[in-house]
């Protein structure tokens, strides 16, 4: 018996791609490969520093999935340009005026958030934080331009991505008999709205970290949707956003305009991601919580 594993564990599968070898070459497939292989390192980090000192955890972390996303993409896509939270030099806003990023003449970007929910990575036992991997392409038939995108969260040993996505979720029992909509909101700062708007439609609030898990709960049927308002940058929905179109989600502003990345500026401060049966009702409710022109 132990001989018998010994001798299975040695046969190569699916999982060894990458390992030594090649990563898949089909985009998607490759952004769920390098999702997990930065989530597996966040893990390493998070076991070596402990949760003694959570500035120091942080910025390891951080800095350790920026350091592997970027090796990975300059050696395997090393024509295409790069958007990370943690890359100065590509995520600052363009100006008229002073020379172009890289990522504006490209045709192919990868739209990185090597480590989102910050916060939650620092605290023990949370799992609420991810790795977001998207890709955006000029020619994308997606409506966000958003050809490819994995969001990994390895503290609860799942990866949503678009090589194979996730099943629409259900109609919750407590949603179709009438009972209350959960609206999946930041744990730390929800926006002052968000609960208004809750009170408004009868809804409650489910809080958790990172922009990426909370939209994996409304793939994955947990949640009802997902509002957010009051400041983000594209990195922070690119990847779960792309899983959540691929899934046959509704996503856009709050307005109900289609969200736009890779733009000059890579602020995108609100979002609204949910069933489609629910769209038309959270977006008239969310018209008088619009901002002002
Ligand atoms: N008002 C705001 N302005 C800028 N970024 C915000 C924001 N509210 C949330 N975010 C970002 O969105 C992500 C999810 O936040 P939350 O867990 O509070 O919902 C976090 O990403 P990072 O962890 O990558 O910084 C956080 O920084
Ligand atoms: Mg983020």
């Amino acid at each position: 018996m132990g001989e018998q594993t010994k001798t299975s564990a040695r046969i190569a599968g699916p999982r060894d791609a990458g390992e030594g070898g090649s990563p898949p070459v089909i985009d998607a497939a490759f952004a769920r490969w390098l999702a997990d292989r930065a989530g597996q390192e966040l893990l390493r980090v998070r076991a070596e520093i402990g949760y003694a000192d959570p500035k120091a955890l942080k910025a390891a972390g951080d800095q350790a999935a920026h350091d592997l996303l970027k090796t990975e993409l300059a050696r395997w896509r090393p024509a295409d340009a790069v958007l990370s939270e943690e890359d100065e030099h590509s995520r600052v806003a363009w100006q008229e005026g002073v020379a172009r990023p890289d990522r504006l003449g490209a045709s192919r970007v990868w739209i990185v958030d090597p480590l989102d929910g910050t916060r939650e990575f620092s605290e023990e036992g949370r799992t609420d934080w991810a790795v977001h991997v998207a890709l955006w392409t000029a020619d994308s038939s997606n409506p966000a331009c958003l050809a490819a995108g994995a969001v990994a969260m390895p503290a609860q040993h799942r990866t949503f991505a678009t090589d194979k996505p996730p099943a629409y979720p259900p109609m919750p029992l407590e949603s179709a008999t009438g009972g209350a909509i959960r609206i999946a909101a930041s744990r730390t700062r929800p926006p002052a709205f968000v609960t208004a708007l809750a009170g408004e439609i009868g809804a409650e609030l489910v809080p958790m970290g990172s922009a990426g898990v909370k939209i994996a709960a409304v793939i994955s049927g947990e949640a009802d949707a997902y509002v957010h308002a009051g400041g983000q940058y594209e990195w922070d929905s690119a990847a779960p956003v792309a899983v959540a179109l691929a899934t046959g989600l509704h996503a856009s502003r709050i307005d109900g305009t289609p969200l736009a990345y890779n733009q000059g500026d890579p602020k995108l401060p609100d979002l609204v991601v949910c069933r489609k049966d629910l769209a038309p009702r959270l977006l008239a409710a969310l018209q008088k919580h619009l901002p002002t022109q």
